[in-house]
């Protein structure tokens, strides 16, 4: 290797000065922030180098910035963002100026291929939209047809599959057990059919797999500059293609179950209420667009056309696959490192419904689950410490002043960590880190009310979830009927970090040993009677 010259170790030496002494400059110039603004490339580079880590390393700067930051992009990409986890920003912006905060042209642009689904639309589209979905997600035949179709769900592929485990002591990702699980079952709520997924060869399903690539492509899409991903878009290269590939491969899909759905129903006379199973497909298909819903609003929207349809399913697939999928995981990687919250679990099912059981199998009804507070509190915890939608996008209309002080521009966008949220002291109080399920429940034995704008999980104001009844309906019943039967036991040394998704699952899945309570070692019982 050639020696270097004098003259090349000063330079060197003086270019390693500099930039030390800029880092330091700049370090104090920012107020001694642990985000640097650099020249050009703004605060990038390290949320980059952090990006292993980003939900905590945002926490920590949220926090050590009472709740608001400033983001400065690089000076040749897309602009800055106001990054925020104030409560009382995030009440002023989802509830008290809702009409100046909307989804905006970049989160459309984002996430393209929910096409006018309810996620992203702003405005009169929402509107009518949101009153759509209300009265139909918030109905009882919706409600029967989520219990009917989890229960036959559990029955014919979860327990098989935990049984299965148990019995040859093998290794489960219960994380993608429970992905599979929550796939089959919206895809029956939305579209009447079983994918099938949750078997025990798990099998590869084009569809589902399609999903995952969409959603690694919306964060891949906010990484880099609008103009990048867009031209990679334009000549169809990179990550680009793959998305469109899985956007074809969804479309196809949804095709095939509209046109099957639009067969079945010509050739049957009988309305849905005859037919009796109750799917989101057939309820839009035989419904009358001209009736005023429960509300007395009208629809501006044919809900009976191929594109109402396709981007129904896409955005109830994806409200309802993941975000309950990823919550279920949390809640049984929490219980099993907390045995003395899965005992107390157990404990109120046996206080509650141990009756006529005999303690045999069972899946747990509604009006069972509904009397389990203690299990509420327990899902509540865990979904404050991951919320399985861990960022959300907003874009101011106008000019408006945040409670915390911050001016904001007209078209600025705002990113809210509901993740930093659930970790904010003064929300939470000093014990914020800790899990603790009974900071739930009040002194008479009832679930304390949050507002929504500190418990962020399900959003909150005119925009909050429409699916936060069914989700602690679903995970009530999965979460009592799997603890209920069975005992999971994490895998030593498998590694728990939350992933850097638009959803935040378990990074590299859930391992666990499966042990039945009530197995033929366990009781003499077959394990087969409910
Ligand atoms: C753990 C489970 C869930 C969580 C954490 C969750 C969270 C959220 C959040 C944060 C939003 C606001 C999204 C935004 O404005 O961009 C939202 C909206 C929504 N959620 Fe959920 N959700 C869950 C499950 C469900 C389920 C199971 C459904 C129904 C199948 C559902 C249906 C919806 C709908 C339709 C909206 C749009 C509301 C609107 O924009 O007016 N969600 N949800």
């Amino acid at each position: 290797m050639a020696m270097l010259g004098y003259s090349e170790m000063l330079v060197a030496i003086l270019a390693f000065l500099f930039i030390v002494t800029l880092t330091l400059w700049l370090w104090w110039w920012n107020g001694n922030s642990l985000l640097i603004n650099w020249p050009v490339v703004g605060m990038v580079p390290q949320l980059s180098w952090n990006s292993y880590r980003l939900h905590d390393f945002l926490t920590c700067i949220l926090q050590q910035s009472q709740g608001t930051f400033l983001f400065k992009g690089h000076w040749f990409g897309d602009k800055d963002f106001v990054f925020t986890s104030d409560s009382m920003n995030i009440h002023h912006i989802l509830s008290k100026n809702f009409a100046n905060y909307h989804k905006g042209e970049d989160f459309r642009e984002i996430f393209e291929p929910m096409g006018d689904g309810i996620f992203i639309s702003d405005s009169d589209n929402w509107r009518n939209l949101r009153r759509i979905f209300h009265s139909v997600l918030k109905s009882r035949r919706f409600e029967l047809a989520t219990k009917t179709t989890m229960e036959q769900k559990i029955l014919n592929g979860l327990f098989p599959i935990l049984k299965n485990a148990s019995m040859l002591a093998s290794e489960v990702d219960i994380q993608d057990v429970l992905k599979r699980f929550m796939f089959d079952n919206i895809c029956l709520l939305v579209l009447g059919l079983d994918p099938n997924s949750l078997s025990p060869e798990f099998p590869h399903i084009p569809c589902a797999k399609a999903y995952d690539d969409m959603s690694e492509a919306a964060i891949y899409r906010h990484t880099l500059p609008g103009s990048i991903w867009k031209l990679q878009r334009w000549l169809q290269i990179g990550k680009e293609k793959k998305v469109r590939k899985a956007w074809d491969i969804f479309d196809d899909f949804a095709e095939q179950c509209i046109t099957r759905k639009r067969q079945q129903l010509g050739q049957s006379s009988r309305n849905q209420e005859e037919l009796g199973d109750f799917d989101l497909l057939t309820y839009f298909l035989v419904r009358d667009d001209n009736s005023k819903d429960h509300q007395g609003g009208e629809d501006a929207i044919c809900t009976k056309s191929n594109k109402f349809l396709r981007d129904t399913a896409f955005n109830l697939l994806a409200a309802g696959r993941d975000s309950v999928a990823a919550g279920l995981a949390w809640f049984f990687w929490l219980v099993a490192t907390h045995p003395f919250v899965e005992k107390k679990i157990l404990d109120e099912m046996e206080a509650n419904l141990r009756e006529g059981t005999g303690g045999k199998w069972k899946i747990f009804s509604i009006e069972e689950v509904s009397k389990l507070v203690y299990l509420h509190a327990v899902i509540c915890e865990t979904l404050r410490l991951y919320p399985p939608i861990p960022f959300e996008h907003k874009a101011s209309v106008e000019p408006d002043i945040l409670p915390s002080g911050h001016q904001i521009p007209g078209n600025m966008k705002i990113i809210y960590s509901l993740y930093s949220m659930g970790r904010m002291e003064d929300i939470w109080g000093k014990d914020f880190l800790e899990f603790k399920p009974e900071r739930w429940i009040s002194e008479s034995g009832e679930i304390k009310h949050v507002p929504s704008y500190k418990f962020i999980t399900f959003n909150a104001g005119p925009r909050t979830c429409l699916g936060k009844d069914l989700t602690f309906l679903q995970m009530k019943t999965v979460a009592s009927t799997v603890l209920w039967n069975f005992s999971l036991q994490v895998v030593e040394n498998h590694p728990i970090g939350p992933s850097v998704s638009m959803v935040l699952f378990i990074e590299k899945g859930l391992k666990v040993k499966v042990f039945e309570r009530f197995g033929s070692s366990n009781g003499g019982n077959d394990g087969n009677r409910m």
